[in-house]
C-alpha cells in the first residue's frame, strides 16, 4: 500500500444552519482511510483556523480540509498561502463562493468523495489592504452590506436579499481616484468589486468572466445606482451576464490603486474590515493549491 496522505479537517462549529448531521461520522464513514490518515480538529473563536492551517501546513500535512462557509475557507485558505499543503472545501455557508466557482459539490458525501478521487491544481489569491481573499473583495456598497449583515442575528440568502433592497436606495456613491493598468481616473464609485473567482457566493456572479488562474483580478465598477440599474445589475448577476456599460465597467488588472476623500468601508470574502481612504488591491498568482473534482 502506498503512503497514506495526512488530511485535517478544520471545522467551525458555529457556521451553516443549525444541523443535526454530524460531520465527523461522515467522514469516518465515507472518507477512504486508504489514501488519507485524517484529523479533525474545531475552531474555538474566529481568527483560530489560520493558525490551526498553518500549523498543519507546517508539520507536512497534504491536505487541510476548511469546514463551513466563504468565511471559514478566508480563514484555512490564508493559513495555506504559498505553502504546499492543499485547501479542500466541505462547504457549510449560505454563500459558498469559492466551493461553487470550483464547481465542488455543495453535499457533505457528494464533497468528501471530491477528497477521495479530486485532483490538485493551483489558484490565484487577492489581496486587499494587506488582508488576503480568495472569492471577491469590495469597497463601497457591497462592503457596507458586510458590515450591516456582521452586526445582524439572522443569516441566510433571504435576510441577505432583503438588506440589499433595503439599504440600496439610502447608499450614495462618492468620488474615487483609480489607477489601474497605468491610468488614472476620477469616478464617482457605488462599489468597486475586485473577483478573483466570478461569484460572490449564492450564484451572483459580480465579474462572469473571472479566471481565478488567469493571474488577473476582474474589478467591476458601477459609478452610480438607480432603480432600473439596481434591476439591471441584479438580473444580469443572477443569469451570469455582463451589464450593459451604463451600469457597470469591468477591467482586468493585477494591481489597482484607489484613493477617495471620505474613508470607504472595505470587504474581503464577505467579511467587513472597516473603513480607509486608500486601498492598494493585488493579486498573487497561483499561490493556493486547491483539491478540486
Ligand atoms: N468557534 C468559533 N466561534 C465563533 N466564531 C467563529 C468560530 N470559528 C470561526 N468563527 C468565525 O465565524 C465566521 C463566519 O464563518 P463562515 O463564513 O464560515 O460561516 P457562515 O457565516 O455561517 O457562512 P456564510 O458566510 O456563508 O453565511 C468566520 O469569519 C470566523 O471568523
Amino acid at each position: 500500500m502506498s503512503k497514506r496522505l495526512h488530511i485535517r479537517f478544520i471545522i467551525n462549529p458555529t457556521s451553516g444552519p443549525k444541523s443535526r448531521v454530524n460531520v465527523a461520522a461522515r467522514i469516518e464513514q465515507h472518507l477512504d482511510h486508504r489514501k488519507y490518515k485524517y484529523e479533525i480538529v474545531y475552531t474555538e473563536r474566529a481568527g483560530h483556523a489560520p493558525e490551526l492551517a498553518q500549523e498543519a501546513a507546517e508539520s507536512g500535512c497534504e491536505v487541510v480540509v476548511a469546514v463551513g462557509g466563504d468565511g471559514t475557507v478566508n480563514e484555512v485558505a490564508r493559513g495555506l498561502l504559498h505553502s504546499e499543503t492543499a485547501l479542500a472545501i466541505l462547504p457549510k455557508g449560505s454563500g459558498n463562493g469559492l466551493a461553487r466557482h470550483l464547481k465542488l459539490p455543495l453535499g457533505l458525501e457528494a464533497a468528501i468523495r471530491v477528497l477521495n478521487q479530486g485532483h490538485i491544481t493551483t489558484i490565484d489569491t487577492g489581496n486587499i489592504n494587506g488582508h488576503p481573499f480568495f472569492t471577491t473583495a469590495g469597497i463601497g456598497f457591497d462592503a457596507y452590506i458586510s458590515s450591516v449583515f456582521a452586526g445582524n442575528t439572522k443569516r441566510g440568502l433571504q435576510t441577505y436579499v432583503e438588506l440589499v433592497m433595503k439599504e440600496v436606495r439610502n447608499y450614495k456613491h462618492l468620488p474615487v481616484k483609480a489607477s489601474i493598468n497605468g491610468n488614472t481616473m476620477d469616478t464617482d464609485c457605488f462599489v468597486m468589486a475586485f473577483a478573483n473567482a466570478a461569484q460572490y457566493g449564492n450564484n451572483a456572479y459580480i465579474a462572469p468572466m473571472a479566471d481565478i488562474q488567469d493571474g488577473l483580478l476582474d474589478v467591476c465598477l458601477v459609478r452610480k445606482i438607480d432603480l432600473v440599474k439596481a434591476l439591471h445589475l441584479s438580473y444580469c448577476m443572477l443569469t451570469k451576464q455582463l451589464a450593459n456599460a451604463d451600469s457597470a465597467e469591468y477591467f482586468k488588472t493585477d494591481h489597482i490603486s484607489v484613493q477617495t476623500e471620505e474613508a470607504m468601508m472595505y470587504h474581503a470574502d464577505g467579511e467587513f474590515l472597516g473603513e480607509s481612504k486608500a486601498f492598494e488591491v493585488k493579486m498573487l498568482p497561483l499561490s493556493l493549491k486547491v483539491l478540486v473534482p
